[in-house]
């Protein structure tokens, strides 16, 4: 029997871990509203989507929690940031077991990056969110930080936000920097809610990717921003998106790329045969609804079963 005969489907098989899987809980304690597109937003009830998930996760006994960014929404009121970022992780904290953060643009609306990382127990590294962990010896997770070089999160005068401004400023051309009015296709990534992946960090993750080669690993990457065009809206896309997949696709330990941001959700393989899944957003489910998932990891393959808004998918690794 071929190898790809044998991984038609990991049903039957034995997960090696499992995890849960949330994003864009965007909390406020302020009344509903919409997107720019006009799309419900339910952001006292996003807690409630968030407690339920910590419960279920707890029933099944998952090893870890990934929270996928925008833990808190932009429209917060800044005397009430602290508060609500505190409440966020107090709900997550009643997970038994550890939880890995990323962050996103609302979370950087809301607080510096001095006061927001240590609060997610996001390792200290020159106040950068970018980390690995390696749950069992067969995976490495891989957290990105997408807003590394942004215009947001970091004080005006920073290195980073300085090149972050001179980038896109160059690329749009709209007074409001969150619009992409007149942009052409995957040129309306150049907004100011999105950010890039820096030199460092590609440095980095570089290392991270050969160590986990040399390990036999595989690897998952987490980002809060979308990296590819195909599964993603071309407005929720990271600026450096093709950087940083060039990157990944000089290795094959990669296997699947998870990510939030673009709240409808996505699911692309791409070129090179890395599977990409955006998560849906907890933030757009109406009342008594859910969007958060576990996911089951085989040697082969991974099983995301998700919960109401949330779609339960298959992917089967095309490269191995
Ligand atoms: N197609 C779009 C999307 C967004 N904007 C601008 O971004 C801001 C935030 O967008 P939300 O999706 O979070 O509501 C929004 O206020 C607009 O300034 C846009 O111009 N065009
Ligand atoms: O959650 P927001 O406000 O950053 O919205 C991001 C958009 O959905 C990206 O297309």
């Amino acid at each position: 029997m071929g190898y790809a005969e044998e991984l038609i489907t990991l049903e039957g098989e034995e997960p090696l871990a499992s995890f849960g899987v949330i994003t864009d809980v965007q909390y406020a304690d302020i009344p509903d509203g919409v997107s720019f597109l006009g799309v419900p937003r339910y952001y006292r009830h996003s807690i409630n989507v968030l407690q339920r998930a910590v419960k279920k996760w707890n029933k099944e006994k998952v090893d870890f929690v990934i929270n996928f960014g925008d833990m808190v929404d932009g429209y917060c009121p800044k005397d009430q940031s602290l508060a609500a970022v505190k409440d966020i992780v107090n709900e997550f904290s009643l997970f038994n077991g550890p939880v890995y953060h990323l962050i996103g643009n609302h979370c950087l609306y809301n607080l510096p990056r001095d006061t927001l990382l240590p609060m997610l127990n996001i390792p200290p590294s020159d106040l950068h969110a970018y980390y690995d962990f390696s749950p069992v010896p067969e995976y490495r997770f891989v957290v990105l930080d997408g807003y590394d070089i942004s215009a947001i999160g970091w004080p005006e005068d920073h290195p980073n936000a300085v090149k972050a401004v001179n980038f896109l400023w160059e690329r749009n051309p709209n007074s409001d920097k969150n619009s992409p009015n007149g942009l052409l296709g995957r040129d309306r990534r150049f907004l100011m809610f999105n950010g890039a992946v820096g030199k460092d960090q590609l440095e980095w993750l570089d290392g991270v990717l050969q160590d986990a080669t040399s390990l036999n690993q595989k690897v998952v990457i987490c980002s809060h921003l979308p990296l590819d065009p195909n599964a993603s809206s071309n407005e929720a896309l990271l600026w450096n998106y093709n950087e940083v997949m060039d990157l990944i696709h000089r290795y094959d330990c990669v296997k699947v790329c998870l990510s939030g941001h673009d709240h409808k959700g996505g699911y692309s393989v791409d070129s090179h045969g890395v599977h990409h899944r955006i998560l849906e957003a907890a933030l757009e489910c109406p009342p008594g609804t859910n969007a958060f998932g576990h996911i089951d990891l085989y040697p082969n393959g991974l099983l995301l079963s998700g919960t109401d808004r949330m779609e339960t998918q298959e992917i089967i690794y095309s490269r191995c």
